[in-house]
């Protein structure tokens, strides 16, 4: 049962007779719960739900408590909404702790104003309260606490994920709240992957994903075919997450893992120094050496990972999302043709094939069937399916590249795309299921070198190659709409 609502929180003082109509709106609850402590009016329901607004400082959450009298008219909003309790995952105590991981870098950089509007207030209300920074580990598995990591650097989020196993030794099972995009996940993966200790899929970090990032990818291809039971419209992505927060299902997360030739380097822009005297001094970009890096969303060489590559500068990043649309426009004028072997196999080597062509523009592998809300590169996915898909297409004009991505943005049309060359050939969009891909770069420029997964850029040395593999063992449970897992 909630304790007394926040101030935070604004409440309508009258409790809505018999129909909430008019005044909350079903696509905005969060849920439903019993009366606040010291109500003791049996009869009146607090519904809690969130408003998105943009206004001129940018977008604006509101958090709103209704009451309502509990009347029969109301029991389909009940049967889909109503917490009788928190879940288990998020109680705090000697054998679970809680953590609230806020990624400031995240998307244009909302996550904070949202836990401190939305999210905080919503924990309070249950009486769940955050610990102050100095808080140990004895502190942590007092009931009614969470952990709340604010992150500060590029690493914060890394560091987070290595120390989590490692100070409870296993003993503690781990739920983790994550403010974030994708980025956050994966650093959650690959902070967590080489820990080899905790294999049992019971204690694997839960994470929960707000999605406050830019493409939120893994967020939208998990809740794709999340529904009410009631047929309610769709909520809205941050809805939705709250929903799974306070209701939803832990389920293994699938990945896969790339691994990469000797001499590939991780390779990312750092801002010059705030001090620098030099008003003109450019982005620097960094590298080091890597053997290979897990992920769950994406591992492409081409178009996709040149556009994340070229759009990742401080500069570009200033214009949010739209610095996808800038680059792309200026990397379809020159539509590099990328020089490349690519192979295809399962994981016992049998059913090897070779892509019929050297010269590609777009090679991209995935676990999921969005890279955003509205982009559905692979149709066929569905959450947590664990499948591995291939999309590919041949060097092709700009104008012929914006189209097939126009057609992904209808629903992922592109994949039966076909056409015929001035020369008379038949060509197509190609889709392929594969539990292997290796690409071999034959490029000479650097520049056309790089590859991308799950957004961070590995640079290839000549002739270097990326390898994907499905992996069998989970390193992450991950929270989904009880819909999502039936
Ligand atoms: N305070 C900070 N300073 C520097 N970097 C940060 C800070 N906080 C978070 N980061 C980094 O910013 C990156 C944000 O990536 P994330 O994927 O969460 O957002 P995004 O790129 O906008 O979204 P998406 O990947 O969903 O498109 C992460 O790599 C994270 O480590």
């Amino acid at each position: 049962m909630p304790a007394d609502s926040s101030e935070d929180i604004s409440a309508d003082t009258a409790p809505a007779v018999g129909s909430i109509q008019g005044s909350v709106k079903p696509e905005d609850i969060i849920f439903i719960s019993k009366p606040s402590q010291g109500t003791n009016k049996s009869d009146t329901l607090d519904i809690l739900s969130l408003t998105e607004e943009t206004g001129e400082q940018g977008p604006a959450f509101k958090l709103s408590r209704t009451p309502v009298t509990n009347v029969p008219q109301l029991q389909p909003l009940l049967d889909e909404f109503l917490i009788e309790d928190l879940p288990q995952y998020l109680k705090s105590g000697p054998s679970r702790h809680i953590h609230v991981v806020v990624s400031t870098g995240s998307g244009t950089g909302l996550s904070l104003k949202f836990y401190n509007s939305i999210l905080q207030p919503l924990l309070e209300s249950w009486d769940i309260r955050p610990l102050g920074p100095t808080a140990d580990l004895a502190e942590r598995s007092k009931p009614n606490t969470y952990n709340l990591v604010i992150t500060q650097d590029a690493d914060s989020v890394r560091n987070f994920a290595r120390n989590l196993g490692q100070a409870t030794q296993n003993t503690v099972q781990h739920t983790v709240v994550l403010l974030s995009g994708d980025g956050g996940v994966i650093e959650m993966l690959n902070g967590k992957a080489p820990v080899e200790k905790s294999d049992a899929e019971a204690h694997l970090p839960l994470v929960a994903v707000l999605p406050l990032g830019t493409g939120n990818a893994l967020f939208y291809s998990l809740h794709k075919t999340a529904k009410t039971a009631a047929g309610y419209p769709e909520p809205s992505g941050l809805v939705q997450s709250l929903r799974t927060l306070f209701k939803g299902r832990a389920a293994s997360l699938p990945s896969f893992k790339a691994e990469f030739s000797p001499g590939s380097r991780i390779i990312s822009y750092t801002s010059p120094d705030e001090g620098d005297s030099s008003s003109t001094a450019e982005a620097e970009s960094h590298a080091d050496a890597v053997s290979h890096l897990y992920g769950a969303i994406v591992a492409s060489y081409g178009f996709h990972s040149q556009l994340v590559w070229e759009s990742d500068t401080p500069e570009y990043r200033k214009h949010g999302a739209k610095r996808f649309g800038m680059v792309a426009q200026e990397l379809l004028k020159e539509s590099h043709a990328y020089n490349a072997i690519v192979e295809l196999a399962r994981k016992d080597g049998s059913h090897r094939q070779k892509l019929d062509r050297d010269r590609h523009a777009y090679i991209l592998t995935t676990m999921v069937s969005n890279l955003e809300k509205t982009f559905t590169i692979s149709p066929s996915s569905k959450p947590l399916d664990g499948k591995l898909r291939l999309v590919h297409f041949g060097a092709v004009s700009g104008e012929k590249t914006m189209e097939i991505m126009m057609q992904a943005y209808g629903g992922g049309k592109h994949v039966d795309m076909k056409w015929t060359t001035e020369d008379g050939a038949v060509e197509k969009v190609g889709y392929d299921e594969a539990e292997v891909v290796r690409i071999t770069t034959l490029e000479e420029d650097a520049r056309w070198r790089k590859v991308c997964i799950d957004g961070t850029i590995v640079e290839l040395p000549q002739g270097g190659s990326m390898s994907v593999k499905t992996e069998d063992k989970h390193y992450l449970q991950v929270l989904v709409d009880k819909s999502v897992v039936g």
